[in-house]
């Protein structure tokens, strides 16, 4: 069964289309990611597959059922974890979740087991007396999740889960998500601007402008960027440029940190390339392709937001295919 299918979806805010014409399937299963910058839309495509907002156009099913006519029924199957923290405070942590169970009409026994369930899982059992307020971020980040698979969701919605969380904290939450799918084979679809999260999806779709811009996973993606980044310092830079051109035909680009070039395969070529030039070789460098790249390769534009270094095409070798 497929557990996302989006098709023509539109959404507009006045006359701005956060979301503009969007297709998408995603296989039952799946951890499926959704990548792109502040303001691509994210939120306004969660929003709508969750049923809470009307798609301006367009139709969408989730758990096999349509978001427009029957979102009742598609609020049962899904679970959903907001961007923005949605717990109680005052609450105590099983108090926040013994809330969620009678919204999901779940009866007390079948709650009471639920929750201990969830508790044990993200590992808060030790903290289900303790109010929300004294939390961590990443503590309220699991509970949160904790909360949002109390249901028993077909479908689990998070909106950029991990973002503000520490590297420890962010691999937790993600193996928490793993081992859940693992168990119970439940779908995960989940927005992100971070590249790095991405790696843990079976799939992503590159999300920009309101569309999708390519899909695959993460292998097939970086695979059509095809070749590997070389960064070559040598004694003599421009004479190892020009025996470059002449003896393999390759391209070189000049950088502060000495020849780029792009190859097919560098592990293979680069013996090669450093054996045929009549120049010494100070340093090497290979780097394969990443979902940076990809999204480069796509959107013409990096996906990380400023203060960071801004890379052009030709830092891909978009000029050197
Ligand atoms: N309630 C709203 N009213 C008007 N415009 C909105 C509203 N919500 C979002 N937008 C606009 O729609 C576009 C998409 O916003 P959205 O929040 O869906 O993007 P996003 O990809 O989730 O961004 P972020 O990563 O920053 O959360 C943006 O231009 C945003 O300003």
């Amino acid at each position: 069964m497929t557990a996302i299918r989006a098709e023509g979806l539109y959404a507009y805010y006045g006359t701005n289309a956060a979301v503009n014409g969007l297709d998408l399937t995603v296989p039952d299963g799946a951890t499926f990611g959704f990548l792109g910058p502040n303001g691509a839309g994210k939120t306004t495509t969660i929003s709508m597959l969750t049923t809470l907002l009307k798609p301006t156009a367009g139709r969408a099913e989730v758990a096999g059922v349509d978001v427009v006519s029957r979102p009742a029924e598609v609020r049962r199957r899904i679970g959903i974890v907001f961007q923005e923290s949605t717990l109680d405070q005052d609450l105590t942590a099983a108090e926040n979740l013994r809330f969620q169970a009678d919204l999901c009409g779940l009866g007390r026994r079948e709650a009471r087991g639920m929750i201990a369930e969830m508790l044990d899982m993200m590992e808060l059992s030790g903290r289900s007396n303790v109010p929300v307020g004294q939390f961590s971020t990443g503590l309220r980040r699991r509970l949160e999740i904790a909360r949002g698979l109390l249901g028993s969701p077909r479908v689990l919605f998070l909106d950029e889960p991990t973002t503000g969380l520490d590297a420890q904290t962010r691999a937790a939450v993600w193996e928490y998500l793993g081992r859940r799918r693992q168990e119970q084979g439940i779908t995960v679809f989940f927005t992100t601007h971070q590249l790095e999260e991405a790696e843990h999806c079976d799939r992503i779709a590159i999300f920009d402008k309101g569309k999708v811009v390519t899909e695959g996973s993460p292998a097939e993606l970086k695979s059509i960027i095809g070749s590997d980044l070389v960064v070559l310092r040598t004694e003599d830079d421009a004479l190892a440029a020009e025996q470059l051109s002449e003896r393999f035909g390759l391209t070189t680009e000049p950088a502060p940190d000495g020849l780029r070039l792009r190859v097919p395969h560098g592990p293979t070529l680069v013996p090669r390339l450093c054996a045929g030039l009549g120049v010494t070789v100070l340093s090497v460098t290979t780097t394969s392709p990443t979902l940076d790249d990809v999204f480069l390769h796509h959107t013409g534009s990096e996906i990380r937001e400023s203060g960071t270094k801004t890379r052009t095409l030709s830092d891909i070798g978009e000029g050197m295919r």
